[in-house]
């Protein structure tokens, strides 16, 4: 399986010959696991009053608030020396251990995150229902889990396209995605140095990375799609596999015969990947090479533990299109590959739309579960309404929190950008808090045990004019302190029964506490 292209990639784990600094860059959040030993994951807020409050979401901006947990868990420091149990059918896989009743450290590590037993992570691994994205190549991943089960999580998609951005630039992203609480990111560049962006994001990223591998694929054969072939495809597989990338976006469910399906769309095919392979297919008259080599395919994922990303080829790109047989035609295949690469042990997820009006959501959720063995579903988005370009966070996060809490796992969030250009590091933090929201709501919806709490101290900060606490424990602490300190920047103000909104004497909620302690007055005096 060793190529010329592989021979330029420096062995699995570490990638030292490539001058790349490895270990956290200043400013990462190398949150969890770091070279002292492992930290419990767990974010810490600590408020004035005394009391503190740990999140149930284990991404996310540490405050001033947030206190270092360097309680040992029991495991080796680092995850390149966590047990590696043997392959089980010639896979080294989480679903393939899960299958066979063992409780790996990766389970282990994320059960704790999530507040969860073990056995419940084994357990939905081994149903398929959830995933845990850990390449071996990959020791500087904490591990994380993906199913409806556990709580909603979140993509950011970062990478340099033709016409923009730098190595710097994008490690600058993955670093603020990550800070402001990306639970894996996508590596989706497209222009120059893909490898060695992708080994400075890998190297250092503290969350999963998931990458397409047919762009750089057509990178490598100057963008020309016809020019692919399934030899030069398996070789950018095989090379990405070993820098480590956890989650593979495949577009195996573009088959020749779907093809026609889109030709009376408004939006035609717009997914990169989709319409990369259409243009294949059409070419050379025959089936797709990701469909006819895809049982290879799973024979390579099954030896690193990559995870499929069944890719959304025929996702539909306008409210028009949603829904369509087009779209649902590839749905149906998706299902077939899920069972095959289950068949080879390998870990599943199955990307969804797109843009969808809200009524037009839960089928999707509904379908995806019927076809797919109810593998996690990552959709991005999806847009509830195409008339907003520039603020497509919002138009999607509406979309993105009714399809969670039908039971999507994991939400492609989507930035202020779409539609119109490559996201800056800005465009990314926006896109990841609007993604927060959507992900946080679904959880209160679908009664996630811990939840709550953190809307509980909140309002309790909030109603008792604690505003230091109401800033720390929001998900943009930083923005939240200046938008009231716009108006109010004095310290007193901090601990002010009112804010700029209403003023002293029209503010509801001091009113509101008055009248309480007028009414325990006059509870105490025995007056009606
Ligand atoms: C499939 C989705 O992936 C996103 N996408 C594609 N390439 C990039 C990139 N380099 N950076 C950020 N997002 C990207 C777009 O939002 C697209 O719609
Ligand atoms: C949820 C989701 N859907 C699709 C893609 C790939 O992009 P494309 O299909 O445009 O190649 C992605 N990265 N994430
Ligand atoms: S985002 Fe821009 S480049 Fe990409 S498909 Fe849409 S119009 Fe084309
Ligand atoms: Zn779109």
């Amino acid at each position: 399986m060793s190529t010329s292209v592989n021979s330029a990639v420096s062995a699995c784990p570490e990638s030292g010959d490539l001058g790349v600094t490895h270990g956290p860059i200043e400013g990462s959040t190398k949150r969890y696991l770091d070279r002292d030993g492992l930290r419990i994951p767990q974010r810490r807020v600590h408020l004035t009053n005394g009391e503190h409050l740990d999140l149930y979401d284990t991404s996310g901006p540490y405050t001033d608030a947030d206190a270092d947990l360097d309680l040992e868990r029991g495991l080796p420091p680092t995850r390149a020396n966590w047990r590696r149990p043997e392959p089980v059918d010639g896979a080294a896989t989480q679903l393939a251990w899960a299958r066979a009743g063992v409780i790996t450290d990766e389970m282990r590590f994320v059960a704790a995150r999530e507040g969860y037993d073990a056995e419940l992570v084994r357990s939905e691994v081994a149903a398929g229902r959830a995933v845990i994205p850990a390449n071996r190549c990959h020791p500087e991943s904490e591990p994380m889990i993906i199913g409806k089960a556990f709580a909603v999580k979140i993509n950011a998609n970062i990478g340099n396209s033709a016409v923009t951005s730098s190595i710097a630039e994008e490690v600058e992203k993955m670093v603020w995605a990550t800070r402001w609480g990306a639970d894996t990111i996508m590596d989706l560049s497209t222009g120059k140095d893909i490898h060695l962006t992708r080994e400075w994001i890998v190297r250092n990223s503290p969350v999963p990375v998931g990458t397409v591998p047919i762009y750089q694929a057509l990178e490598k054969v100057g963008g020309d799609p016809t020019a692919l072939t399934w030899e030069l495809y398996r070789d950018t597989v095989i090379e990405q596999a070993e820098q480590g990338v956890d989650y593979m976006t495949v577009h195996a469910g573009v088959l020749r015969a779907h093809i026609p399906l889109t030709a009376q769309r408004v939006t035609g095919i717009v997914s990169r990947g989709g319409a990369i392979m259409a243009a294949w297919c059409m070419e050379h008259r025959t089936e797709s090479f990701l469909y006819t080599h895809f049982a290879e395919l799973c024979e390579i994922f099954a030896r690193y533990d990559i995870t499929f990303s069944l890719g959304d080829g025929l996702r539909p790109g306008s409210i028009a299109d949603a829904n369509d047989a087009a779209q649902f035609a590839e749905l149906r295949t998706l299902g077939e590959l899920t069972a095959i690469a289950k068949s080879h042990g390998v870990q599943v997820m199955i990307e969804g739309p797109g843009h969808v009006p809200m009524h037009k959501i839960t089928e999707n959720v509904r379908l995806e579960e019927e076809l797919c063995e109810e593998a996690p579903f990552y959709t991005l988005g999806p847009l509830a309404t195409d008339i907003a370009p520039a603020y497509d966070h919002i138009t999607s996060a509406i979309g993105a929190a009714m399809i969670a809490q039908a039971g999507t796992a994991m939400l492609c969030y989507v930035t202020p950008k779409e539609h119109l250009g490559l996201p800056n590091r800005d465009d990314v933090k926006t896109g990841v808090i609007a993604y927060k929201i959507a992900a946080h709501a679904a959880d209160l919806a679908k009664g996630h045990p811990r939840a709550q709490q953190r809307d509980d101290a909140l309002s309790r900060a909030r109603f008792e004019f604690r505003w230091t606490d109401q800033f720390n424990l929001s998900l943009d602490p930083d923005t939240a302190r200046e938008f009231h300190d716009e108006t109010l920047p004095a310290e007193p103000a901090k601990t002010a029964h009112f804010c700029s909104m209403c003023g002293p004497k029209f503010c509801s909620m001091r009113i509101s506490a008055d009248v309480r302690k007028a009414a325990t007055v006059d509870l105490t005096l025995g007056a009606p």
